[in-house]
């Protein structure tokens, strides 16, 4: 299966200096955690590493650390995380008939994850990782008084891995594009064009660092499993 890593981001939100993704962990880099399950993973054969050029140095160095066995690609990534993996798409072998986007940003999403999302894609057109929603959720308006509280039973909280047919894919995001859609995530565009996403159990530890406390949650997880 081929897989790909949106790595481009700012990390506005960790309010850090640099991409949150060269922060340490554990005294690795976030983004080494993400390539290791990925290089653990028996379902992934190649990696196509999405990133600003600024980073590239950087990102050269954390795989030449990592000696992966895996070949991994580094393509230029946009300005939204939309846009990188708009050139991640174009980046893909032509022979790439499916495909995983995963965050680099996801550090702790296991290596069986990553094999359940990619043998239930063989299935289906397109799916995301997600879990069920364990808070009560609000909509709220614009002078913050609650609207309505929607039943929980049919939320759940998407995360990444997700995964697509490639053609589909492609003619989502270039429908996207021509029509101007702004999306969070993948799964969004196909629900756009009327496409099934199925849902894929994640897990509840496959949080997305994105801000301080995050990183504190990540340290401790990754501790808890080298420790078990
Ligand atoms: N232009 C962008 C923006 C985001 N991403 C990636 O998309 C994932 C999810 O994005 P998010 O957590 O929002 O990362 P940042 O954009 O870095 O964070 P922020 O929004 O706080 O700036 C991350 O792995 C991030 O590197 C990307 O590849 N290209
Ligand atoms: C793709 C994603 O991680 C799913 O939870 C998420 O949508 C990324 O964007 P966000 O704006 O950081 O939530």
């Amino acid at each position: 299966m081929y897989l790909l890593i949106p790595a481009a981001g700012l990390g506005k939100r960790m309010g850090s200096d640099r991409n949150k993704l060269l922060l340490t962990v554990l005294e690795k880099p976030l983004l080494s955690w993400t390539l290791l399950a990925a290089e653990v993973s028996s379902e992934i054969h190649w990696i196509g590493l999405i990133g600003q050029s600024y980073d590239f140095p950087n990102f050269k160095t954390i795989l030449s650390d990592l000696c992966l066995t895996k070949p991994v690609e580094l393509i230029q990534g946009g300005n939204t995380r939309q846009e990188s993996v708009y050139n991640g798409l174009q980046a893909l072998p032509p022979d790439a008939e499916r495909v995983l986007i995963h965050d680099g940003a996801r550090c702790l999403a296991t290596p069986e994850l990553f094999n359940r999302c990619a043998r239930q894609l063989l299935t289906c057109q397109g799916l995301i990782a997600a879990i069920p929603v364990k808070d009560t959720i609000k909509v709220v308006d614009h002078d913050n008084i609650v609207k309505s509280t929607p039943d929980r039973a049919q939320l759940w909280a998407a995360q990444t891995p997700q995964g697509f047919e490639v053609k589909r894919l492609k003619e989502c995001h270039e429908k996207g594009r021509s029509l101007g859609w702004e999306v969070t995530d993948d799964a969004a565009l196909f629900e756009k064009c009327q496409l099934p996403v199925k849902i894929v159990e994640g897990e509840e530890t496959n949080l997305k660092v994105t801000t301080p406390i995050d990183l504190t949650l990540a340290e401790f997880i990754l501790k808890q499993r080298i420790n078990q």
